[in-house]
């Protein structure tokens, strides 16, 4: 089982939070890395069962490379049927990360309810709550890889 998490942030703040989600899934033993949306290999996202996608909001959307990344890349490798997740860091009205998902539900994929947005640089207890996120994801991955396996697997 593998997970990624793919982010944009212009200053580091969504940066911040995609790196605690990746540990707080790795803290549940689950293979997991974060990733600039910029050194992003097609073969990752093909590889992983769960998602997470970030991005700051910026004019009440998302970064427009992320846009193109969610409509181009993640559209091309069919994640119909995986996990995903989104969250970003936002100033005041916080409109990315609620697109993100909408788009992940438009591709089929089932996603994490409620998004994580974060305003500003995240504190340590933003901090800690990105992490809650990531054992969240590992554990939603465990459940789901359990009830895939056909009945008289030994797990
Ligand atoms: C030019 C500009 C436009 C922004 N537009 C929005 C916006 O529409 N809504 C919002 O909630 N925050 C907005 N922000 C605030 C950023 O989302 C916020 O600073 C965030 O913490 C940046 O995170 P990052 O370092 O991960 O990119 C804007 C910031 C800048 C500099």
């Amino acid at each position: 089982m593998k997970a990624i998490v793919v982010y944009l942030s212009t200053s580091g703040n969504t940066k911040i939070m995609a790196e605690a989600i990746a540990s707080g899934i790795e803290s549940k033993h689950v293979d997991a890395k974060a990733v600039s949306f910029y050194d992003v290999k097609t073969e990752d996202l093909n590889e992983a069962d769960a998602i997470a996608v970030g991005s700051s909001t910026f004019y009440y959307r998302m970064l427009q490379p992320m846009e193109k990344f969610m409509d181009e890349t993640l559209a091309s490798t069919n994640p119909k049927g995986k996990l995903g997740a989104a969250f970003g860091s936002y100033g005041w009205s916080g409109e990315a990360p609620i697109l993100i998902a909408e788009k992940m539900r438009e591709m089929g994929m089932t996603v994490i309810d409620p998004v994580l947005r974060i305003l500003h640089k995240p504190t340590d207890k933003d901090v800690q709550e990105c992490k809650r996120l990531g054992v969240d994801i590992a554990e939603k991955m465990k459940q789901r890889s359990k009830a895939s396996q056909p009945q008289g697997t030994p797990s």
